[in-house]
């Protein structure tokens, strides 16, 4: 069973979990954990995808409806025997038989999520409960993809994982923010009471190849402004801060939290912090020195500082980032540079 939650709240009455498949121990000879991976064709979940597929005793299973991911991401996986795709929107019920569920189906960029608040609820509540009942049925294993806004904007600095946070309920970005408290509610719930193994992770800024380029979160904006030499929005004030992750990083973290003994929650990111003024420095020095810098309105809500204290990543995962944002940019921009035709300058 799990240890304590990092929020220190008493699991005492939880139940043993249900039985997981017999085909986990029973197979010798072929691949024994079949994963699932809502979401994966997106970013995050393609890179997992990736190294889940390293690992030959995985079988890999992605359910996506294509919102914001792509089948692109996922083309050199479609036909390996070990992997499937299914087109699926996580708020109606799925019937497949595996034994641990990354769950991360939900839109993430700001601009997406708003977009259709009310689905984006659905899939954080209803989505979520789909897959616990999956998880409830098969005894599978469950990971949720929580975020940093469940911290809302917040007034404790850095957040650890014992902050409650200080969200607004009825604003535009609560969608997400409530939706992903909700589900991390709902993961505890099935937790103490059905029995059902869970881990938590409470990612932050996440960043690397893969992102759409005009998926509006804020370094692929950069990257993509520098590449096509527009000026780089800063919202206002510009002194924000975020504290970002590489993506290879985030997978390492991710997949330590599922193998691992800890329910979570659990904060992954990098707690580098930059304002995002600096950030905008950064880009036009690595990508573009030649771009300017615009100042432009914001949107309601926007947290106004971030930063992840990770002690406890570090205690129970022996997990640390590696990669610093300035190793970091260069690999987007690698991989923004191809997919927008621009080369780098000799
Ligand atoms: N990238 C970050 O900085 C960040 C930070 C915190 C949390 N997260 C969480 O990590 C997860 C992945 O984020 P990402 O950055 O890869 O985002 P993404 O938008 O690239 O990927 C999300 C994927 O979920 C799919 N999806 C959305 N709604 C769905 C539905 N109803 N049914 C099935 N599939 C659905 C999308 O098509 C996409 O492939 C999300 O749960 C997000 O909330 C990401
Ligand atoms: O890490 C998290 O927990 C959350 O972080 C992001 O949300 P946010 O930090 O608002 O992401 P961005 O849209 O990238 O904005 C970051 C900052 O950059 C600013 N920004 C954004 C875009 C831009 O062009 N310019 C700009 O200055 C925003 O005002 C904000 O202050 C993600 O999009 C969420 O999915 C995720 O859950």
């Amino acid at each position: 069973m799990a240890t304590e939650a990092a929020n220190g709240n008493s699991h005492a009455g939880a139940k043993p979990p249900p039985t997981p498949s017999p085909l986990r121990s029973s197979k010798f000879l072929q691949s024994n954990m079949r994963v699932l991976v809502t979401g994966g064709a997106g970013f995050i979940g393609s890179h997992l995808v990736d190294k889940l597929m390293e690992n030959e005793k995985n079988e890999v299973i992605v359910a996506d409806n294509y919102f914001t991911g792509s089948k692109d991401n996922l083309r050199k996986w479609i036909g390996h025997p070990r992997f499937e795709l299914i087109r699926h929107d996580i708020t109606e019920p799925l019937l497949v038989e595996v034994d641990q569920i990354y769950h991360l189906a939900c839109p993430a960029s700001p601009i997406f999520y708003k977009h259709n608040p009310v689905k984006t609820i659905k899939t954080n509540v209803i989505g979520t409960l789909n897959m616990l009942g999956l998880a409830k049925r098969v005894g599978a294993r469950i990971l949720l993809t929580s975020t940093s806004e469940v911290y809302g904007d917040p007034l404790q600095h850095p957040q650890t994982e014992e902050y409650w946070g200080n969200v607004n309920p009825i604003g535009v970005r609560s969608c997400y923010d409530e939706g992903k408290r909700v589900a991390e509610t709902l993961m505890f719930d099935y937790h103490r009471q059905h029995g059902i193994e869970i881990r938590i992770a409470r990612i932050f800024n996440t960043y690397g190849p893969r992102m759409n380029i005009d998926d509006g979160r804020v370094v692929s904006n950069f990257i993509a402004q520098a590449l096509r030499g527009e000026p780089l929005t800063v919202q206002a004030p510009g002194t924000q801060t975020r504290s970002f992750c590489y993506v290879s990083d985030m997978v390492d973290g991710l997949i330590r939290l599922m193998e691992g003994e800890n329910t979570g929650p659990i904060n992954i990111g990098n707690p580098g912090e930059f304002t995002m003024m600096e950030l905008a420095e950064i880009v036009k020095e690595l990508v573009e020195p030649s771009v300017t810098i615009k100042n432009v309105e914001n949107t309601p809500d926007d947290p106004r500082q971030r930063k992840p204290d990770i002690t406890k990543a570090k205690q129970v995962l022996g997990w640390t980032p590696k990669v610093t944002l300035r190793e970091g940019l260069p690999l987007m921009e690698e991989d923004f540079r191809k997919r927008l035709g621009v080369p780098k300058k000799a």
